[in-house]
């Protein structure tokens, strides 16, 4: 049997860094994802292991079935079939297996998403052999949410093999999870990202799983639908950082400091609750396109300001930044920041002047449009 599930990467149009600390944020999902194909072999097969192949990296890890359950037998199995955080014990134990494979030193940043899978690999299969191949058009560490996309992937394509779920609803050629099992799925996938990020809002996880706009707070979301052409490009700086550094670096200026934060963190609430309400009220009389883009930059602009005061800049967004202003464009770091993905909205009028679009593009090199 073979399973195929994919998931997408998302860019967060307000908010970052904040949601962990409990303020709203918008976000919204793009059009790269993370597949995962799942092939189990029949039973009466002779194939008694559990490959995971990295294709993009050229990596493969695989581990008899024997040796896994010999690794994790003191934690006494059967591993919960319920969504359940890997304890220390158990993330000690799953390290022992990922060290025996001797993964590179330049791609020991991978080891944290094997981690992951391998958690949630024996929480719903248990030990079954099979075969697992990781494929994305996601650029990883860059703030696109390649770590969440990754552990939805996994989630859908092993819930869909478990005999827990029912899928039988069908988009475009591909099976859809009903609402409960959306959930289910959404958060096995955020006990995947808790393995990689330390300590995850659940806003990149949640919104791989239900795709298109979220407002998100404290693990709740409320869908967006925007009534407004919304264009963003999303230049790569390829300064490359990890998530779950950077997340500390914020929490511990946050123990620091925590009345000037406390301030910071309600700032961008209001901000990411009013760019929610611009993007869903529809243009009127009183409330041209125009106008609302140009409530959207400054919001932008404003958030950009306090992920500054955060601490989570870099030199190279500061480029971005600069650069898109000489065109009056206004840009935002997105996902962790420290490097990675910056967001520049494109206003409808921009869409039209050629000139500007040309030479932004052939400035980006390393840009997409949505
Ligand atoms: N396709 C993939 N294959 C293996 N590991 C991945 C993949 N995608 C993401 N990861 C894991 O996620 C980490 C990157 O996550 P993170 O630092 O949160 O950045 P982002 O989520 O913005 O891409 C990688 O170092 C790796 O551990
Ligand atoms: C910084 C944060 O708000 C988003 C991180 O996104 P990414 O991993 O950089 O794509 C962390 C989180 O919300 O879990
Ligand atoms: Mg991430």
């Amino acid at each position: 049997m073979e399973v195929k599930a994919r998931a997408p990467g998302k860019i967060i149009l307000s908010g970052e860094h904040a949601v962990v600390h409990g303020s709203t944020a918008v976000a919204a999902s793009i059009g790269l994802c993370t597949y995962v194909s799942l092939q189990v072999p029949p039973s009466n097969e002779n194939d008694d292991r559990l490959t995971l192949q990295l294709k993009d990296m050229a990596l493969e890890f695989s581990w008899p079935i024997g040796r896994i359950k010999e690794a994790l037998s003191s934690l006494g199995g059967p591993f919960p079939s319920t969504p359940t955080s890997c304890s220390a014990e158990s993330l000690k134990l799953i390290l022992a297996l990922i060290e025996e494979q001797n993964i590179l030193e330049a791609k020991i940043s991978l080891a944290s998403g094997v981690c992951a899978f391998l958690w949630l690999y024996t929480s719903i299969l248990g030990f079954k052999p099979a075969t697992v191949v990781v494929t994305s058009d996601l650029p990883l560490g860059s703030g696109l949410g390649s770590s969440a996309a990754l552990c939805v992937a996994f989630s859908a394509a092993l819930l869909a093999c478990s005999d827990t779920v029912n899928i039988d609803m069908k988009q475009e050629g591909w099976l859809v999870f009903g609402e409960s099992e959306l959930e289910l799925l959404n958060k096995w996938a955020f006990e995947g990202e808790k393995i990689i990020h330390g300590k995850p809002s659940g806003i990149d996880n949640t919104v791989s799983t239900y795709g298109n706009m979220i407002k998100f707070r404290s693990g709740n979301l409320t869908r967006i639908k925007s009534s407004m052409p919304l264009k963003m490009l999303i230049t790569n700086t390829k300064v490359g950082r990890n998530t779950k550094a950077l997340v500390a670096g914020v929490s511990e200026r946050t123990l620091r400091n925590p009345d000037a934060m406390s301030s910071v963190f309600n700032a961008v609430d209001s901000i990411s609750k009013e760019l929610a309400n611009v993007i869903q009220t529809p243009a009127s009389d009183d409330l041209s396109i125009t106008a609302k883009e140009e409530k959207l930059e400054e919001l932008m602009e404003m958030n950009q300001g306090l992920l500054q005061c955060m601490g989570v800049s870099h030199a190279s967004i500061e480029t971005v930044l600069r650069t898109t202003l000489k065109y009056k464009l206004a840009s935002k770091l997105t996902g962790a920041g420290g490097g990675g993905c910056v967001l520049t909205l494109l206003p409808t009028c921009i869409l039209y002047s050629s000139f500007i679009f040309y030479s932004m593009h052939m400035w980006a090199s390393n840009s997409f449009f949505f």
